[in-house]
């Protein structure tokens, strides 16, 4: 029986004598889950732990019971408080005093917080010293040559196991890195050479393994524990049981004792998805390269341990610890083990950090700690990003909590595909086809990294896989044959763990001026320019100069259609003929090619074409900026050459957060999309240069993130208050219609929005080729009009208003508008997948997130509200905003004017789209 619920109270821990003499208990007062209410919990369906504990089963009520923990598991017990969650396997029920108890057996485990997924890295590293973890996670992976050989040889590896030729292998995959290489200033026959001796100790053993028939094997392989709470990659599994590779040496019999923290992981992973594993190998690579004469100990590569109970169970308190710290917000000092600071690589880091945000730790700080204020605002943001990560493992939790169904609703999976076929492909790995039976959409998109399982994506036989194409039939490719039924999104840590990294490196890495700017305590200084670079637009012109004029930054605001992107364009076109090396950057793949597009016009006579770099991966960048696009494979001198002698580089804030990004240095950033970026998230990109220009609408949408906190402004929205002295806000818009434009220019702009010209003011449907507006009812003549609908009063569907779109839509085409030229916005998903279901496939049906910076002929807008309001329809009126600012020559707003009229600000939209 499993025991699941949260924490009620103070936890007591003492010793008492028992029959086995003397023994240590705690009871912890807990409140079970809320699904445990009725009697019969028994879910069929969630795996059981090792042991024979049979079935899940929770107890009765609602009542506080109280959990007994034995012995070793009290060191788990006192990192409980109140509030945390607790799940103790395989319990035995007692009763007591009339009441049901429990208490954990020989079987038992028990993990604190469940539903933090601890990763296998993090607990390994934790085992050496619970600082460096902390350390890690605050500086990220750094590029070095012994980071991307092993990577290479795990590479290989793979590759080996698929039943690649070695030499193949090793020379693609060393040409898959020539980037990185390079920029570590690594030649390939160098480190063809080092890889090939590490690759000796790997095919030797594995041509031992083949020796047996009922070898099976397979590489790596994506674990996930929703019982134990982690998760991670297996280097490979053979007959069931973890191998993990080793790039180092180990000269004793035994594997290190962090590997085997490593493998037990694994192991623990692997019996969750119904193995039995008492076996674990380490594979330590680089034995085999060293000479007999010189060394003495144990040379073999291989080294087997078999795992005892004893050590699952460590591993388990260990990742317990973990998730105990995190979730109460507590930083590590290094006193909760008992590594030893003078053996560690990393103590110099560690007294450095520890010094400059002034933390306790054990190996003692040096250095000035930050000011005040810098340290208050590190552990703001480190706790906001905490947080979003515990929103990502809680993305996670659902992969196992919602049914299929319920996340095929939820847009976050495909389900019910029809596998088609396997197919190998020349590097060993697979293509994977599948036809889709629905006609369900989801967030899922052509590039994207996904779950590919076979049914399940924790339970099932399950892989990474990449989207290659996404139409009636699915096209992946995977280091796997999974016959795949399912795609679910994959919640991915990355953008948290670059999030955090920006923000450590803005602040103790970061140049004493810019920090001075980002707190406020200098203003930005300016350098004097007369030269006209926009006659036409005044606002324009100014940005420009501000642009190229400034000393440490400039603020760019830009309502909709008011050329942000020419305005971009044109100052970065000054800074390259000024010398400078520019990158330009935005939140979006699309942003920063749309961005490009537009500096590729301005540039054509000022630079050469070659001077220009898009760093980004194939499926994220768009067609025709695919020749900018940098490549990283290839010869190392050549492609880091390529990079360095890029005046201009264009690549998401993400990407800059990248390792290979995190080398480059630039004169300028420019990042456009700047207000839809948390703070961290521009800091990714501003930290590589001198001084920076942010352009934005803190007016329109805010940054994406999950959880609520500090995250949720953007530095854009924060410096425009701070510095107004730095920022230029851009007036004409080149967009609308001047009806269109007047109530988000009064709502949102003070009123200052206007037309750039007399014919944008004048625009309508007039203009187009073969449209007239005689052909159109009276009430949709003017270029924005209501459509007065009562609706069929669900909450966040409307088929009245479905249906009411479709017919607006016939009655456009009958007018002579295209079906591309019509566009369609709803609040909620729910709402756009009702009005998929009654209008062509050709009309852009979706939610204002998708519409942002992008613009139409014809908007029209459902706002799926009847009766009375229940809060803003939008979530935030900054959404009404965008989703009114999309069309150039006609709006149509569709909903019941009652329920409407029930909030001012939608109250005063009524009145001007009725006037
Ligand atoms: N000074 C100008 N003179 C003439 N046309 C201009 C000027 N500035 C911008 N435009 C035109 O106005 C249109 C909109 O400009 P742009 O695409 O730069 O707008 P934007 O502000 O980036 O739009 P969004 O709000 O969608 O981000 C473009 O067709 C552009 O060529």
């Amino acid at each position: 029986m499993h025991v699941r619920g949260t924490v009620a109270g103070e936890v007591d821990v003492r010793s008492v004598s028992t029959s086995y003499g003397e023994s240590e208990l705690a009871e912890v007062p807990l409140r079970p889950a809320e699904d445990a209410t009725d009697g019969d919990s028994v879910d069929d369906d969630t795996p059981v732990a090792r042991g024979d504990g049979g079935s899940v089963t929770v107890p009765d009520g609602r009542e506080t019971t109280t959990v007994t923990l034995w012995n070793k598991w009290t060191e788990s017990a006192e990192l409980l408080e109140p509030g945390m969650e607790l799940l103790v396997t395989n319990a035995k029920e007692e009763e007591y005093d009339g009441e049901t108890q429990y208490a954990t057996t020989g079987d038992s485990y028990v993990v604190v917080e469940p539903s933090f997924l601890v990763s296998v890295t993090s607990i390994r590293n934790w085992v050496q010293c619970p600082r460096l973890y902390y350390l890690n996670k605050l500086s990220g992976v750094p590029l070095n040559y012994p980071v991307v050989k092993g990577t290479l040889v795990h590479e290989v590896f793979g590759d080996l196991l698929r039943g690649r030729d070695l030499e193949e292998s090793i020379d693609a995959r060393v040409e898959e890195r020539g980037l990185q290489l390079g920029l570590l200033g690594e030649t390939p026959e160098a480190v063809t050479e080092e890889i090939r001796e590490n690759a000796k100790a790997i095919e030797g053993w594995l041509e031992q393994g083949r020796l047996t028939d009922e070898d099976s094997w397979r590489s790596e392989q994506l674990l996930i524990s929703e019982t134990f709470g982690i998760r991670g990659r297996a280097d490979a599994v053979r007959r069931g049981a973890p191998v993990e590779l080793k790039t180092g040496k180990n000269l004793k019999k035994e594997p290190r004792f962090k590997d085997k923290v490593q493998a037990a992981c694994y192991a623990l992973l692997l019996e969750e998805h119904g193995g039995d594993v008492d076996i674990g190998t380490l594979l330590y690579t680089k034995n085999s390269a060293l000479d007999r004469n010189e060394e003495t100990g144990d040379l073999t590569p291989a080294k087997e341990f078999t795992m005892g109970d004893g050590l699952l169970k460590y591993v388990v308190r260990l990742r317990n610890e973990i998730a105990a710290k995190e979730t109460s917000g507590d930083i590590p000092t290094g006193y909760e083990a008992d590594a030893k600071c003078e053996y560690c690589f990393e103590q110099d880091t560690c007294m450095v950090v520890s010094g400059r945000l002034d933390q306790e730790s054990k190996a003692g700080q040096i250095g000035q700690s930050l000011p005040e204020e810098e340290l208050e605002y590190f552990d703001r943001f480190y706790h906001a990003i905490e947080e979003e990560r515990r929103e990502v493992h809680r993305e996670y939790a659902k992969l196992w909590e919602q049914t299929a169904e319920e996340r095929a609703d939820d847009d976050r999976a495909l389900i019910n595909l029809e596998f088609v076929e396997k197919r190998p492909l020349e590097e060993g790995r697979w293509e994977l086809r599948a036809e889709r039976t629905g006609g369900a959409t989801s967030k899922l998109r052509e590039g994207d990294l996904v779950l590919a399982s076979d049914g399940h994506p924790v339970r099932g036989d399950s892989e990474l896989a990449w989207v290659k194409r996404l139409d009636d039939e699915v096209v992946l490719t995977a280091d796997e044959p999974v016959e795949v039924t399912r795609l679910d999104v994959y919640p991915s840590e990355l953008t948290t763990d670059r999030l955090l990294v920006a923000m450590h490196d803005a602040l103790l890495k970061g140049d004493e001026r810019r920090k001075d700017i980002l707190f406020g305590r200098a203003d930005p200084d300016f350098e004097a320019i007369d030269e006209t670079f926009i006659d036409n637009n005044e606002r324009q012109n100014e940005a420009v100069t501000k642009a190229v004029g400034a000393k440490d930054c400039a603020l760019i605001h830009g309502p909709p259609g008011t050329g942000k992107t020419y305005t971009i364009a044109r100052a970065i076109r000054t800074m390259v003929e000024r010398g400078e090396r520019v990158l330009l950057s935005a939140f979006t793949n699309r942003a920063v090619d749309n961005a490009l597009e537009a500096l590729l016009e301005q540039l054509d006579d000022v630079i050469d074409e070659d001077r220009v770099v898009r760093v980004g991966s194939e499926s994220g960048i768009r067609d025709d900026m695919e020749p900018y696009r940098l490549e990283r494979s290839g010869e190392p001198e050549d492609r880091v050459a390529k990079l360095q002698n890029a005046q201009v580089v264009a690549a998401t804030t993400s990407t800059c957060g990248s390792r290979i990004m995190k080398e480059q240095a630039f004169d300028v950033a420019l990042v456009d999309e700047a207000a839809q970026l948390t703070e961290p998230g521009t800091c990714a990109a501003i930290n590589l240069a001198e001084r920076f220009v942010l352009v934005g609408d803190h007016e329109q949408l805010p940054p994406v993130v999950r959880a609520e906190n500090d995250l949720t402004e953007s530095l854009f929205e924060r410096l425009v208050d701070l510095h107004p002295e730095a920022g230029v806000m851009l007036t004409h818009q080149y967009r609308m219609n001047q009806r269109i434009q007047v109530f988000a220019s009064n709502e949102f702009y003070d009123g200052q929005l206007r037309p750039a010209t007399p014919e944008v003011a004048g625009r309508n449907l007039d203009d187009l080729e073969g449209v007239s507006r005689d052909a159109l009812p009276e009430s949709l003549r003017d270029p924005v009009s209501f459509v007065d609908v009562e609706g069929d009063r669900s909450q966040y569907t409307d088929s009245e208003e479905a249906a009411r779109i479709a017919a607006l839509i016939e009655t456009y085409e009958a007018a002579g508008l295209e079906r591309t030229e019509i566009g369609v916005i709803a609040p909620f998903r729910a709402q756009v997948s009702e009005i998929s279901k009654h209008v062509p496939d050709d009309v852009a049906v979706d939610t204002v997130d998708r519409f942002q910076g992008s613009s139409q002929e014809v908007i029209i807008v459902s706002f799926t509200a009847t009766g009375s309001l229940e809060g803003p329809i939008f979530e935030d009126y900054r959404r009404i905003n965008v989703a009114l600012t999309r069309p150039k020559r006609a709006l149509v707003l569709v909903g019941d004017s009652s329920a409407l009229a029930s909030d001012p600000v939608y109250e005063r939209m009524l009145e001007w789209a009725r006037r």
